[in-house]
């Protein structure tokens, strides 16, 4: 059940796997809404065998590697091989969920506007044409 073993995971927050940045300490977090979202890794082991080497690894080390994992277009294989290396779920902080609540806020606000601003500019549009065929 992996309810169940998620539920024992422990939580852990950006500030925390930050910290974890060395060649014997590597840890970074992968996944995302559509694979049971977003979980935190402890690499250190797998980085001398990673096929794409140890360096991309590194890179990436202590961060958010979801976008980077699924451009490569990692394998099935590689799926089974990073759930070796489970540590925990990843856990977002107050200060990050305000931020995204925030720029969401913006971006509901920016896309309100914008199609205002279209509708205005088609009505001009129609007003010149209109004007200029001598409909007025
Ligand atoms: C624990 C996490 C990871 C595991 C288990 C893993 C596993 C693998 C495996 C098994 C391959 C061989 C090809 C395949 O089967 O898909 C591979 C290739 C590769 N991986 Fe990863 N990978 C991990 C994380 C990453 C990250 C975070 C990056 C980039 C930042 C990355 C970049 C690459 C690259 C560039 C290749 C080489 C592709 C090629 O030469 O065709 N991997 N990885």
């Amino acid at each position: 059940m992996t309810e169940g073993k998620d539920a024992q995971l422990k939580e852990y927050t950006s500030a925390e796997v930050s910290k974890h940045t060395l060649e014997e300490d590597c840890w970074m977090i992968i996944g995302n809404e559509s694979n049971g979202g977003s979980k935190v890794y402890d690499v250190s082991k797998y980085l001398d065998d990673h096929p794409g080497g140890a360096e991309v690894m590194l890179d990436v080390s202590g961060q958010n590697a979801d976008e980077f994992f699924e451009d490569i277009g990692h394998s099935g294989d590689a799926r089974k091989e990073l759930k070796k290396y489970l540590i925990g779920t990843y856990k977002l902080s107050e200060e990050e969920i305000e931020k995204l609540k925030i720029e969401a806020e913006k971006r509901a606000q920016q896309g309100g506007g914008s199609p205002m601003i279209i509708i205005i500019l088609v009505a001009l549009i129609a007003i010149i044409y209109a004007y200029t065929q001598g409909y007025f």
